[in-house]
């Protein structure tokens, strides 16, 4: 099938005599000087006659030197006219040869006094194909790219290549190249097709080639490699010579030394010792330019750092504790008790042994922003003497944040509670754990685990970060942690905690946390002296009731400091009146420096309708009012509720909704009313989503009010679950939930009656200030929340009929607003 390109072939019509190459391949079109050996001689000489022709083949070198001729030579070798017979520059015999073309032998027919064969000549023959063509020119380019990389080949050469344009005498000519070992070239004379010829060559080259490539890009490296070293050392000496002359020399020695000297006076532990000691061992030996000496330098710092045995904390003075949380806390009586009776414990405990220690909980301080949880934490620190340090879990995902990265990472650090100890300076600070309620956790390992293990008595004083590598002792550290709420803290960190709960204050304790704290802060803060300023008690509520709306005191005490930028503004540009008077605050400056008023009484404004009842919420950031839609509009018989309600708030709606509907007579709507309206409750505050059971009388009085048109009292906010039944159950944060209707300016609150007891827990100025309704069925709800209808009078006030009200049924729906009563 490759008949085309196999070479022409003649029949063995002559002998020759035969001159055997050792090590030596002749190819066709090529001119070689051969020495002129003993054993040749006498063929040369024989050729000479025959029309100067021999047969040049080489020897095999697998054969054995005493095996027949004919099977110690290859098969292939060529015709060749020897050109000349003389002495060689070197003053050797020799022989130029002429390569004319290939020969096949074929028998022996003499032996002495010199070989002759007879044999087949093989003449090349191919046909200029696409394929062909396409091959010369990538044969033509390989050459020429390895020509070019190789230095002093002469251009004759060169274009002497380039001008070859005979496939076979191409391919024939690269065998002088001396990349070729002699089984390759031999190979080479051996391959009669000349395509094949052409692509093994082909082949060699780009092989060639890409050895080139490899060793130039070798050679390059090295180069620059040895160039930036040089760069370096020179740099480094310049750096030297300049510290030198700055009297900042420090050599490596000098910076092992204070390395050492650092981590003596550092009293490691033993663990940590030896394998700071192995760290240094190996930095001694190490190229001060290497990125690994920086890597151990930074390590060997970090050692050097830590607090391994450094303690400030004194033991445990309960009268004294009392008195600084007195100090810097108004109020909070009950949560100052429960926090002195769990330092007392840990003060009894500090003398139990290691194994009897198991299981002691950490404070939890729980409550809405601002409540003075992180200042509580402050307070015990500086009763104790101890640093304080904090550290927030809010969005901690990753084990490694809190326990560091192996140091074979690049740039790996120690995790944050090495951080923070480090900062801190002392193995016993009380160290916050902020946030635990917003605690994250991922596919890189769960963070509450490794906190867990933190907290454990049992395990933290061998605790390991992943980048020291060696244990640290966590045991002596108080933890405190905190958070807005517990709901969502992992049940086994839950556990571990003795939670303290924060509802947030009053307006009267927030008067005098302003008076005896926030007041002299933010006067130091904004560059004031006290007797600069008078802040009136009328200024303080209007910016407590008017300005902010929270269970702390966070924004009040930003409020305050805006109203002190003014004054401080005023004392600077008005200098000459500075010093004379002090500066009163009062409610008009208030108004005047912080603009209108953030916060109205919302429930007035939104209560203009009928269907529309307030509820008490209560949210991680402290207790709040929500108001409860519900309209009603002619159409098939449905329940639509939006706001994203959570499944058992729906429920409660229904309950409401059913309850409501057989209690129609007694609350004058007409019997077929529900079946004739579609009823949509909608509870608005945006995107956040509601749950829970304690909406249930909101949702039936907004129900009642919007089906009866009468509208709901706007200084009311209730909260209790209700049954199918119309029964009032208890519901939770009634505490919380009153504080927080209290802020809103709401007057009366209903709640279940079984929720009486919550009261005892609400300051006294707030139990007084409000009214409370405490009801067991819905009937008493609604007959304290609803405002007798427009139409109606005081006499049948909640005794309606069904008659009288009937008139006036359609006038929500009709979209006429009842007026006030
Ligand atoms: N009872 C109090 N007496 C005096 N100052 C208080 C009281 N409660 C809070 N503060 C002050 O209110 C400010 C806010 O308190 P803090 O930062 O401790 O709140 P927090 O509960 O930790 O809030 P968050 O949950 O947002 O961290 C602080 O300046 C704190 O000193």
């Amino acid at each position: 099938m490759e008949d085309e390109h196999v070479s022409e072939t003649t029949q063995p019509i002559q002998t020759l005599p035969l001159i055997p190459l050792d090590g030596v391949v002749v190819f066709p079109y090529t001119v070689v000087t051969v020495p002129l050996s003993e054993e040749i001689e006498a063929a040369a000489h024989a050729a000479m006659k025959e029309g100067q022709l021999a047969l040049l083949v080489a020897y095999r070198r697998d054969a054995p030197s005493d095996a027949p001729l004919a099977l110690r030579l290859h098969r292939i070798g060529v015709v060749a006219r020897i050109e000349q017979i003389g002495r060689l520059p070197n003053g050797a015999h020799g022989m130029v040869v002429r390569g004319l073309v290939r020969a096949e032998l074929c028998e022996q027919t003499q032996d002495r006094p010199y070989p002759r064969f007879r044999y087949i000549e093989h003449h090349d023959h191919t046909e200029r194909t696409d394929e062909l063509e396409q091959l010369m020119t990538e044969v033509h380019a390989a050459i020429d790219a390895v020509l070019e990389l190789r230095p002093g080949i002469p251009q004759e050469i060169r274009n002497f290549v380039r001008s070859i344009d005979d496939p076979g005498h191409l391919a024939d000519n690269t065998g002088y190249s001396p990349d070729y070992t002699f089984e390759e070239r031999q190979d080479l004379l051996e391959t009669l097709d000349v395509v094949e010829r052409l692509r093994k060559v082909l082949a060699f080259y780009r092989k060639q080639l890409a050895l080139m490539d490899i060793q130039a890009r070798l050679r390059q490296e090295v180069q620059d490699a040895a160039a930036r070293q040089q760069r370096e050392f020179y740099l480094r000496q310049q750096l030297r010579a300049i510290q030198k002359e700055l009297g900042e020399d420090t050599t490596e020695e000098d910076e092992l030394a204070e390395l050492r000297e650092k981590l003596e006076a550092a009293n490691l532990t033993p663990a940590a010792r030896k394998e700071a000691d192995r760290e240094l061992h190996r930095l001694s030996r190490m190229n001060s330019a290497s990125p690994e000496y920086q890597m151990v330098r930074t390590y060997l710092e970090w050692m050097a750092e830590l607090p391994w045995n450094k303690t400030t904390g004194a033991p445990i003075d309960i009268a004294h504790t009392r008195q600084v949380l007195d100090e810097d806390h108004y109020g909070l009586h009950a949560i100052k008790e429960r926090i002195l009776e769990y330092l007392a414990i840990q003060q009894r405990r500090q003398h139990l042994m290691k194994e009897e220690r198991v299981r002691e909980p950490i404070l939890a301080f729980v409550g809405p922003p601002g409540v003075g949880k992180t200042s509580l934490g402050q307070s015990i620190a500086r009763a104790l003497g101890r640093q304080f340090a904090r550290m927030s879990l809010g969005g901690v995902r990753d084990e490694a944040e809190l326990r560091g990265f192996r140091r074979t990472y690049i740039g790996s650090q120690p995790g944050r509670l090495i951080q923070e100890l480090r900062r801190a300076g002392t193995s016993d600070p009380v160290l916050l754990l902020d946030e635990i309620d917003k605690l994250g956790h991922d596919y890189r390992g769960d963070p509450a685990a490794a906190l867990l293990e933190v907290l454990d008595p049992e395990q933290n004083d061998t605790f390991t970060d992943h980048y020291l590598n060696v244990p640290f002792d966590l045991s002596k550290v108080l933890f405190i942690a905190t958070a807005n709420t517990m709901d969502t803290v992992p049940p086994a960190l839950r556990d571990r905690m003795e939670v303290i709960e924060l509802s947030g204050y009053t307006g009267d304790e927030k008067v005098h946390i302003a008076q005896r704290h926030l007041i002299p802060k933010q006067l130091r803060a904004n560059g004031l002296r006290p007797e600069e300023v008078i802040f009136e008690e009328e200024a303080l509520r209007i910016l407590i009731h008017d300005y902010t709306r929270e269970a702390g005191v966070r924004n009040l005490e930003r409020q305050i400091g805006a109203v002190l930028r003014k004054v401080t503004r005023r004392l600077v540009e008005e200098p000459s009146g500075a010093g004379s008077t002090p500066v009163r605050i009062d409610g008009a400056f208030v108004r005047q420096a912080l603009g209108r008023p953030r916060f109205f009484n919302e429930a007035r404004e939104r209560i203009d309708q009928p269907g529309v009842a307030t509820g008490l919420v209560w949210t991680p950031s402290g207790g709040d009012i929500v108001f409860v839609e519900a309209s009603v509009v002619e159409g098939s018989r449905e329940l639509r509720l939006t706001g994203q309600l959570g499944d058992v708030m729906r429920e409660s709606a229904e309950a409401a909704l059913t309850y409501v509907r057989s209690r129609a007579h007694t609350l004058g709507i007409d019997p077929h009313f529900f079946d004739r309206h579609a009823i949509h409750i909608h509870v608005p505050g945006g995107a956040v989503p509601k749950d829970g059971p304690s909406a249930g009388i909101t949702m039936a009085t907004a129900l009642a009010s919007a089906a009866t048109g009468r509208l709901v009292r706007d200084d009311v906010a209730m909260t209790g679950e209700i049954t199918l039944r119309g029964r009032v159950l208890p519901v939770g944060g009634v505490k919380e939930k009153v504080l927080g209707a209290h802020r809103a300016g709401i007057g009366t609150i209903i709640l279940p009656r079984r929720n009486e007891v919550d009261l005892d827990d609400l300051p006294s100025d707030v139990r007084e200030a409000l009214t409370f309704v405490p009801v067991e069925t819905l009937d008493e709800v609604l007959a304290a929340a609803l405002l007798p209808h427009p139409a109606a009078t005081i006499s049948n006030l909640f005794g309606a009929t069904p008659q009288e009200t009937h008139a006036s049924e359609e006038t929500p729906h009709a979209g006429v607003t009842p007026g006030r009563a």
